[in-house]
C-alpha cells in the first residue's frame, strides 16, 4: 500500500488556510527549521494527531472544498482528512456537520480520527495604497504592532473575499471599517487571499491568515481582526473504518482514562413522540457519561425534523469483552430508543496549538 510509505492527507486548500496550519504549526515544534521542509516541498512530519499511523513524512493534498476532503478520504484517495469543526466565536461549521449527517449516504465510512484546537487570528490582506505601504510592511515584519488598530487606509477597497464562517468572528472589525464593502464567500480563507492576490488594481481584499499573505504576497492592512483575542477553531482529523488507529483496543473503563477520550454519535428520533430525544439523552446519565455538545441539524428528509449530534466523554471499545464499557452499553441503549444512529468515531482529546 504506497500510503504505507507516506500517506496522504487531505485538506481545506490552497496552502495557506487554517486547516493547513493545523499541519503545519505543530511541525515546527517537533523538527527544529522544519520551515525549509515546508516551504520547499510537500512532504511533512505530521504532528502527533496524525502520526497515530506512525509515518516520518506525509504528501499534503489540498482540496477545494469540506466535501472534497470527506471523499478524497472515502474513496481510500486520502488516507487522512482535516477539517474545521466548530470555532469558539462563531460556532458550529456547518458544512462539516451536514456532511457528517450523510443523508444522501456517500460518506458512510467516515470515522473521526482525532482533533486539535488552532489559534485563529484573522487580518484583512490587500495591496495597501501607495501612501500607506510603508505602514503595512511595518505591520507585516512586526507582529506586534497595532494589532486589531487599522494603519491603513481602506477607501480603496471595493469588495472582500472570504470563508462564510470568518465573517461572523470579525463583526465588529466589519462593521467599523467596512460596512458598506461587498462581501463575497468563497472556499477557504487562503482561496480569498488568492483572489485578491490577483486583482492588481487592488480593490480586492481578504479575510485571512498572515500565512497566506507571505504565500500570495499580499500587505497585512490589519491584523488580529477578530472580536475575542482567543478565538480558536476545532479541527477533526478523518479517517475510513477500514484505516488504523493508534487507539490500543484494550479495555479500561477507568473514568480517568474516559476522560480523555470523546466520541461523537448521530442520531434520528420519532418526533411526534413526546419525551423521545428526552430517553435518548438520558442513556449517556445513565451510564455515568459526560455530554460535552449537542448539536441538529435538518435531516434533509422532512422539514421540522433533525438530526442530532452528542459528541461525549469516553469511547467506544472492540475486540473481546467491549460490551461491557460504558460507552458501548449506552450505544447499545440508544439504538433501541432512537429511530437511525451512527457512531462518528472515537478518539484522544486535543490540545490548543497556538
Ligand atoms: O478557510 C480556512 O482557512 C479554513 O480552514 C476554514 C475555516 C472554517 O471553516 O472554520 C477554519 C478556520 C476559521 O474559523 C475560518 C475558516
Amino acid at each position: 500500500m504506497a500510503e504505507k510509505e507516506r500517506p496522504v492527507v487531505a485538506f481545506l486548500g490552497p496552502e495557506g488556510s487554517y486547516t493547513h496550519q493545523f499541519l503545519n504549526l505543530p511541525i515546527q515544534l517537533i523538527v527544529p527549521n522544519s520551515s525549509l521542509l515546508i516551504s520547499n516541498s510537500d512532504s511533512y512530519t505530521p504532528q502527533a494527531t496524525l502520526d497515530a499511523f506512525k509515518f516520518t513524512s506525509i504528501t499534503l493534498s489540498p482540496q477545494i472544498t469540506i466535501e472534497d476532503v470527506f471523499s478524497t478520504v472515502q474513496s481510500g484517495t486520502a488516507y487522512r482528512g482535516v477539517v474545521p469543526f466548530e470555532n469558539s466565536s462563531n460556532g458550529s461549521v456547518v458544512f462539516t456537520l451536514d456532511l457528517f449527517a450523510d443523508i444522501h449516504k456517500k460518506y458512510a465510512d467516515i470515522l473521526v480520527c482525532g482533533e486539535a484546537y488552532v489559534s485563529v487570528k484573522h487580518c484583512l490582506l490587500g495591496y495597501a495604497q501607495p501612501s500607506s505601504r510603508n505602514q503595512a510592511q511595518a505591520e507585516t515584519e512586526s507582529p506586534s504592532a497595532n494589532e486589531g488598530e487599522p494603519a491603513n487606509d481602506f477607501t480603496h477597497i471595493k469588495r472582500i473575499y472570504s470563508h462564510p464562517q470568518a465573517w461572523g468572528q470579525c463583526k465588529t472589525f466589519l462593521s467599523t471599517h467596512l460596512k458598506y464593502t461587498d462581501r463575497h464567500d468563497v472556499s477557504s480563507t487562503s482561496k480569498a487571499a488568492e483572489i485578491a492576490s490577483q486583482d492588481e488594481t487592488g480593490s480586492s481584499a481578504a479575510l485571512s491568515s498572515i500565512m497566506a499573505a507571505d504565500m500570495f504576497g499580499l500587505d497585512v492592512l490589519a491584523k488580529t481582526i477578530n472580536d475575542n483575542v482567543d478565538n480558536t477553531t476545532r479541527f477533526l482529523v478523518l479517517r475510513r473504518a477500514d484505516s488504523p488507529t493508534s487507539a490500543s483496543i484494550s479495555q479500561s473503563d477507568c473514568s480517568k482514562e474516559q476522560a480523555a477520550w470523546k466520541s461523537l454519535v448521530t442520531f434520528t428520533v420519532d418526533h411526534g413522540n413526546p419525551g423521545a430525544l428526552a430517553r435518548c439523552l438520558d442513556v449517556f446519565g445513565t451510564y455515568g457519561i459526560n455530554l460535552t455538545s449537542i448539536n441538529t441539524r435538518p435531516s434533509g428528509l422532512q422539514n421540522w425534523n433533525y438530526v442530532f449530534f452528542v459528541e461525549f466523554q469516553g469511547r467506544k471499545e472492540d475486540g473481546h469483552g467491549a460490551e461491557e464499557g460504558s460507552v458501548n452499553k449506552a450505544l447499545g441503549e440508544l439504538g433501541q430508543r432512537c429511530r437511525t444512529w451512527r457512531w462518528l468515531g472515537s478518539w484522544r482529546s486535543g490540545e490548543v496549538i497556538e
